[in-house]
């Protein structure tokens, strides 16, 4: 039996939105919903301070679909209200947006860097890799979409306003061979953004498309962890030709990984590989090897879902205090161990056409 629009409908019916009490399709919260063959997706659009009481719903939604006859993938997820009364602090300058991914001008390829859980060290792995590209003598840039926690500014040591001679584009920031702009320089220092969906959009938007990113053999952009309006945005409205995915190796986060996995093969985004961080601990005094996280879990999960794990990341003292004082490991230590991890990595993206 096919699953039908109605029956998604009715089960979301059986659904309370916690802050009316009516149901959740009754309440509006249930947003673009599309059921095609046994794929359903939808949104659930709620007040951004709401996301930790949404995420049960979030899940008892994502079960019942899938207990539907017919259900086959089922993606749900929480993006935030678009109120109409904050104005953004980014216009981007252009009004009508064409429908469709469009390139990002003079980029040759465009590459995700995401994962689906926070702290697995994903900036860390885009700020280390964009470095080793730019020393294999790539043309590199790195957009830092990290919205909820921008770090590319301090780990690529760059600071200060990018400037816009033309008020239209905007300059991009350069440092150890990489071009750089992340959100982070947009805003003022320690100032908390709370990112409404179509603010989001803007920001993003802008910083793909109205950057003189110049002629680029890459553009890697460095995801806010999970699965979200960043995410989603990306992947509509540039033409993104691949995504890396970085976890460590607990369970916890291999469980997010596969979310996040999920998202783009939704998003028919190809998934380059996995990248394991953290995948042993070497000690900075004597050299000794531990598996705090476990081992192979990465491993594992890379061969269960089909995609390759292009590298293997050890968690070092040296690898976190180079990024926090603004030099990434590979451009402090490029002859260590460490730094050669991330070498390998850049090169093999580069031998495969990836970057
Ligand atoms: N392999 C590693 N060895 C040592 N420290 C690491 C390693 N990878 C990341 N770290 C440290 O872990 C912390 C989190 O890393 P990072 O900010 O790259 O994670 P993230 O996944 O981008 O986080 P967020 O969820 O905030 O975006 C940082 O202090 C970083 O220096």
């Amino acid at each position: 039996m096919s699953l039908t629009r109605d029956a998604v409908l009715a089960a979301l019916k059986d659904i309370k939105d916690p802050a009316t009490g009516q149901d959740i399709v009754s309440a509006g919260v249930v947003r673009a919903l599309t059921v095609d063959g046994g794929t359903v997706r939808f949104v659930l659009e709620i007040a951004a301070s709401a996301a930790k009481a949404y995420e049960p719903v979030r899940a008892d939604a994502e079960a019942r679909i899938k207990a539907l006859p017919g259900a086959e993938t089922v993606s749900v997820v929480l993006t935030a209200h678009s109120k109409p009364d904050t104005p953004p602090d980014l216009k981007p300058s252009r009004k009508a947006q064409p429908a469709g991914p469009e390139p990002v001008p003079g980029v040759d390829r465009l590459v995700a860097i995401a994962s689906g859980k926070g702290g697995v060290g994903k900036s860390t792995v885009a700020s280390n890799l964009a470095c080793a590209l730019a020393a294999e003598g790539r043309r590199v840039g790195l957009l830092d979409a990290d919205v909820y926690g921008p770090s590319q500014p301090r780990m690529l040591g760059v600071s200060g306003r990018p400037a816009s001679p033309d008020g239209k584009t905007i300059l991009p920031m350069r440092n150890y061979g990489v071009t750089m702009m992340s959100i982070g320089l947009m805003t003022n220092e320690g100032q908390a953004v709370v990112w409404r969906g179509p603010m989001l959009m803007g920001a993003l938007q802008q910083m793909l498309m109205q950057v003189q990113w110049g002629a680029l053999d890459v553009l890697l952009v460095d995801l806010p962890p999970g699965t979200g309006d960043v995410q989603m945005t990306l992947a509509q409205k540039a033409r993104l030709d691949g995504a890396l995915v970085v976890s460590t190796p607990q369970d916890v986060a291999l469980l997010d990984a596969r979310k996040g996995i999920d998202m783009f093969n939704q998003l028919k985004t190809p998934i380059y590989g996995l990248i394991e961080n953290m995948s042993t601990h070497i000690c900075s005094n004597c050299g000794h090897e531990e598996h705090i996280f476990g081992h192979g879990g990465v491993a594992r999960e890379a061969e269960k879902l089909g995609v390759p794990l292009l590298a293997e990341i050890p968690l070092h003292l040296d690898i976190r205090t180079s990024s926090d004082g603004g030099a990434p490991i590979v451009v402090s230590q490029p002859d260590s161990p460490q730094a050669q991890v991330f070498r390998d990595l850049a090169r093999r993206l580069v031998a495969d056409g990836r970057a």
